[in-house]
């Protein structure tokens, strides 16, 4: 594999982590750094295309358990050089914050992914370059999202869950559908004020059919399909809301959402057109990056119940004692029940759903710790190996919200579940992570709240075992499993039913 070579470092540069084209090829193991690379790659090389074949033929099973060991191995800073392409890798948390936290104004860019512009995704905030376009947007996301702009959407969770326990009731067997469709309703909500019909909304799955597809187009071996799908470009004209023009005043009297907040505060007197188009791109956005993320963390919830029934119980235990049997949590309960929270902050530790986070790019040269680091390095965050920090975690896979508890059963108020990581660092940190994790807490105390969530049994009475698996990728969705929801409380039934 000649072209193995070129990946060796240049002398040139100080070398963070100095690696054999052996051991490069042992981190491309790792499909999802593969995935960032391959877009990147074709990009900058077309003749890089039988090179791509023979990477995706390695073992790429599980890719993430290697990422842990990088640290180990390479230390907290890790750099590889692909095909003249500089990138590279934090491992530990404390590094990345110093340069992505500490020195935001050069970790902030965004690489240019080919994908983007091929699937006509290229409005979106999530990969604009850092600039003023970016800031425009980063700014209509702070005035919608801002944790005050929470209590808002409140009631729109609560709805939202209630309809989410109805439809796990009604059809249990599609309980994957119903956590998405749970999410895109207040995705949905969040972006549009759309309110979504109780079952298989019509806008939701034509939007879910085009996030799946986008979120395997960043898987590189569907790079080659991506010119036979020009239609796509025209993107933003699909999502509800595209068809506003100057409606400010229309905006006023609807419900709260992105777009609704933003026409409101839209000066009408500069540049009318970019900010219609910026307000455009955000709701749009607001869908395409809250839509997988949070519905395949909710799926690993249940897969987590699963595997560890004893903290299924304690939970349910929890909320039983604080509100009882025949009411249905709200919002108001949050405070009396720490555990639920110890929950949610242990799920987003132990399913990190962007293994790597995205990646961050540099606007200048830098030098951290006595190493060079390039302008124009892709800089990606290892979130995987910062969730399995052996010095802040015992028992790195085992699921344990306990970790999140005082020893009097308070919550470990520090670090707060939205400064995890797993929602990025720096100025590029996710604009929608007090949103998701409101909306996340709403879904898990419902269900459990609900429901006792058991292994499936087969015909023969036999229980079904469960794995935890994922699928690889930008993002990760644990692999399809069976199981079963069963009632716990009539009285919370009937007021469900009541809907
Ligand atoms: C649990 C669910 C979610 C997770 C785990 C998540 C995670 C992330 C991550 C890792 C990033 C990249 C941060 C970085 O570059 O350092 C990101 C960016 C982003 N997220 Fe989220 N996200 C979630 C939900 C949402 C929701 C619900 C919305 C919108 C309503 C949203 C909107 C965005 C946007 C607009 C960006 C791009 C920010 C930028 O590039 O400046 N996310 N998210």
């Amino acid at each position: 594999m000649p072209e193995l070579e070129e990946m060796a470092l240049p002398t040139s540069l100080t070398s963070v982590g100095s690696l054999s084209p052996l051991e490069v090829e042992e981190i491309l193991r790792s499909r999802v750094l593969l995935d960032v690379c391959i877009a990147l790659l074709v990009f900058i090389c077309p003749r890089a295309l039988p090179l791509v074949g023979n990477l995706l033929s390695l073992n790429t099973a599980e890719p993430w358990l290697s990422y842990t060991e990088w640290g180990k191995k390479y230390g907290d800073l890790l750099y590889v050089r692909l095909l003249g392409q500089n990138f590279i890798i934090l491992n530990s948390e404390n590094i990345a914050r110093k340069l992505l936290d500490q020195r935001s104004s050069i970790y902030s860019d965004r690489p240019v992914i080919p994908t983007n512009t091929l699937f006509g995704v290229d409005f979106s905030t999530v990969m604009l370059r850092y600039g003023d376009e970016w800031r425009l947007h980063r700014k209509l996301f702070h005035q919608a999202l801002r944790p005050e702009s929470d209590l808002r959407y409140r009631e729109v969770y609560f709805t939202g869950a209630q309809r989410l326990l109805v439809n796990i009731l009604e059809a249990p067997a599609y309980f994957d559908t119903h956590l998405k469709d749970f999410v895109a309703s207040n995705v949905m909500a969040l972006a549009y004020g759309y309110e979504v019909e109780m079952r298989d909304d019509p806008i939701v799955r034509t939007v879910r059919e085009l996030v799946d597809l986008l979120t395997k187009a960043l898987s590189p071996e569907r790079t080659a399909a991506l010119a036979a799908f020009p239609f796509l470009q025209h993107l933003p004209d699909w999502f509800p809301g595209a068809g506003f023009k100057r409606q400010a005043a229309y905006s006023r009297n609807a419900p709260p959402s992105i777009v609704a907040d933003c026409l409101s505060q839209i000066d009408e007197t500069v540049d009318y057109d970019t900010q219609e188009f910026a307000i455009k791109a955000v709701a749009a956005t607001a869908f395409i990056a809250g839509y997988e993320t949070s519905s395949s963390l909710l799926h690993s919830f249940i897969l987590a119940m699963l595997l560890y029934p004893e903290v299924q119980t304690k939970a349910q235990a929890e909320i039983d004692r604080v509100i009882g049997t025949e009411k249905l949590p709200s919002f108001d309960d949050r405070l009396s029940l720490p555990y639920i929270d110890a929950v949610l902050h242990e799920l987003l530790r132990w399913s990190p759903v962007t293994p790597l986070g995205i990646p961050h790019a540099t606007t200048t040269d830098d030098v951290c710790n006595g190493y060079y680091i390039p302008k124009g390095a892709l800089v990606i965050i290892n979130v995987w190996a910062m969730s399995r920090n052996k010095m802040k975690f015992d028992d790195t896979e085992d699921f344990k919200p306990e970790r999140f508890m005082t020893e009097d059963g308070k919550l470990v108020n520090d670090p707060a579940t939205t400064s995890d990581p797993i929602f990025g660092l720096g100025r590029r940190i996710c604009p929608g992570r007090f949103a998701a994790e409101a909306f996340l807490w709403m879904a898990i105390v419902s269900i459990l709240s609900m429901f006792r969530i058991t292994k499936a049994k087969d015909a023969y009475s036999k229980e079904i075992p469960v794995e935890r698996k994922f699928t690889t990728g930008i993002s990760v969705h644990p692999v399809d499993f069976p199981c079963w929801f069963i009632s716990r409380s009539a009285g919370r039934e009937r007021l469900i039913r009541q809907l």
